[in-house]
């Protein structure tokens, strides 16, 4: 089960950190930049070679450090085929450095469009055509209903593959639908998503989460320990702390009383670090490790805090 697979990197490594990886081509290391326009010209190939460059180089550094990466396909598709070639690739290095890899794509359409997605992230063992390089989890948006999710968790069930779906986003706006109440039973709409979470979270792993997870926004910490009643069983994806302003103090509620089950993730607070692109490669890589060892320690701290880390003894 991913959900197994996973808490299974978070006792090797101490750590429930997520390192996204958000390329953006400006704030890169200069030198490396520079390398790249050498080979290529400002291209979206030359984006291409940079961006998994970089991507290497953070890998790196944080494979010992963290379960878990997560790439946004949105900086990659800026790139044309080139961008998506360097997401793919840094699928297949993250997981042979041994990391698990989340795809945040958010995708979720009709039916047979899901099913099509879900193939591209899960692959699928029926098409000879495709490649075999797989994510191990991917982000689904909710908006379509349970036909847009069901391929996803289908295809995912079974095959150690997880299926992370929107509840209550970190943005500012996602009140704006997801808090919105149903007149006839009371429930807001983030909380009807739940209902299809728990509706579909069996089989449980042997730590007692599923591999139907949920996204609860760092930025509505008060909402956490809501969310953690109503889904006992389902990994937490928690994105906000850093640039988004979240309180890493407020998140021990999106953990279950044993001091498991949230996946905390930041990504442009470590991915540039560094003060400068002025920097060399090493140099960075250093920003890099102290900001990853420094929220490993403050996300345990607040475990050991709540009296919630049981981490050694599993
Ligand atoms: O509710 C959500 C869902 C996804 N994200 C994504 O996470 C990262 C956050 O980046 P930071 O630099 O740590 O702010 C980004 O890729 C978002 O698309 C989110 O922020 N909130």
């Amino acid at each position: 089960m991913f959900a197994d697979k996973y808490m299974e990197r978070v006792i090797r490594t101490k750590s429930h950190l997520c390192v996204g990886l958000d390329p953006i081509l400006d704030k890169f290391p200069s030198v490396l930049l520079e390398r790249a326009e050498k080979m290529y010209g400002k291209t979206p190939e030359g984006a291409g070679y940079a961006i998994f460059e970089f991507n290497k180089l953070i890998i790196d550094t944080i494979a010992d450090k963290v379960p878990v990466v997560k790439p946004q396909l949105a900086y990659y598709e800026k790139y044309d085929h080139f961008g998506v070639a360097a997401f793919w690739q840094t699928v297949e290095y993250a997981q042979k450095r041994g990391l698990l890899v989340i795809a945040d794509a958010k995708r979720g359409d009709i039916g047979t469009t899901s099913q099509a997605y879900a193939e591209a992230f899960y692959k699928s063992t029926e098409d000879e055509w495709m490649s075999s390089v797989a994510v191990d989890a991917v982000t689904v948006n909710p908006y379509l209903g349970s036909d847009g999710l069901d391929p996803f968790v289908d295809l995912s069930s079974g095959n150690d593959k997880g299926t992370i779906i929107l509840v209550k986003t970190s943005n500012p706006s996602s009140g704006e639908l997801q808090d919105q109440i149903i007149e006839n039973n009371g429930k807001c709409i983030s909380e009807l998503v739940c209902d299809y979470i728990n509706s579909c979270s069996n089989p449980i792993g042997k730590y007692g989460f599923s591999d139907v997870g949920a996204v609860i926004g760092a930025t509505y910490a008060k909402d956490l320990a809501r969310f953690r009643e109503i889904l006992p069983n389902s990994l937490f994806l928690v994105p906000g702390i850093g640039y988004q302003g979240g309180d890493i103090k407020l998140l021990e509620a999106a953990f279950n009383e044993k001091g498991l089950g949230a996946i905390i993730s930041c990504t442009r607070a470590i991915n540039y670090a560094y003060q400068t692109v002025g920097v060399s490669e090493e140099e960075a890589k250093d920003s890099i490790l102290k900001a990853v060892d420094s929220f490993n320690q403050s996300i345990n701290s607040v475990l050991i805090g709540a009296g919630k880390y049981f981490i050694d003894e599993l």
